[in-house]
């Protein structure tokens, strides 16, 4: 049986946020990710989850999203930035029963040199995974297609999985999302296989409309069934636009799904 855990950012959205940690339970999930829980006190947001049986799965080190940025730690000029962000993150997962935590690398502008922002990455991701570490948290990296996030520093899994093995840090894990892999390379169940060992999270969504398993070219729930054969017994996060209402969006997780 898979565990699947919708993304807050993406399902529920008819309603306000604090409103969807209980949609998400009553529709029977006992794990919910969220790119930005910090608009709660932690103390507040660990009861909610705790009055809803949830997890929560998956955060994001803080970033000013709505101001355009997808991430501060490839960016040379904002080192001191991101070791703040990383800390804030560390800190408010530690109050949430310890979310892994996906560190953002972030855009390029043309005046970037890849291999500094590379280089500066690398930096970032080693002094966040040795504080998480020191707390028994996993930072998340993970490759994202050139058809969202053109700018980005890095798209493809070999970039993430060539990270880690440099890095050395066995609490850095892959996110392996199924809707960016498939729009970038392709190929999506051997690339599942050959990454396996990397991944620490999986997130979902079809091609090409990034909506649910059933409303796309992916079979998801062939997909699904290869990861059952392959053992995967962590997360899977839901993370796509519903092309209906969440509610109705939602009737495929049924056969696969254990509390
Ligand atoms: O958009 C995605 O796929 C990521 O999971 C994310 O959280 C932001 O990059
Ligand atoms: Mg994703």
């Amino acid at each position: 049986m898979l565990r699947f855990d919708p993304n807050l950012r993406w399902l529920f959205t008819e309603l306000p946020m604090w409103d969807r940690y209980t949609a998400a339970a009553q529709a029977g999930f006992s794990g919910v990710e969220v790119a930005f829980p910090y608009e709660y006190p932690a103390r507040k947001l660990a009861a909610h989850l705790k009055d809803n049986g949830l997890t929560l799965v998956q955060v994001l080190a803080p970033v000013d999203w709505e101001g355009g940025s997808r991430g501060i730690a490839c960016l040379p000029e904002k080192k001191d930035e991101c070791r703040r962000s990383v800390e804030t993150a560390i800190e408010y997962a530690l109050g949430v029963g310890k979310p892994m935590v996906h560190v953002l690398a972030g855009n390029l502008e043309p005046h970037h040199r890849i291999d500094e922002c590379m280089a500066v990455f690398k930096e970032n991701l080693a002094y966040a995974a040795d504080i998480a570490g020191r707390e028994g948290i996993t930072i998340i990296i993970e490759p994202v297609c050139n058809a969202r996030f053109p700018a980005y520093l890095y798209s493809r899994l070999d970039e993430g999985t060539q990270i880690i093995d440099e890095l050395g840090k066995p609490n850095i894990k892959l996110c392996f999302d199924t809707y960016h892999v498939q729009m970038q390379e392709g190929n999506l169940t051997e690339r599942l296989r050959q990454v396996y060992p990397y991944i620490g999270h999986m997130q979902i969504g079809n091609t090409p409309g990034r909506n649910e398993p059933g409303v796309g070219e992916l079979d998801l729930h062939w997909f699904f069934r290869q990861l059952e054969k392959l053992g995967w017994d962590r997360w899977i996060g839901c993370e796509y636009a519903p092309s209906t209402r969440t509610l109705a969006s939602i009737g495929w997780h049924a056969p696969f799904t254990t509390r």
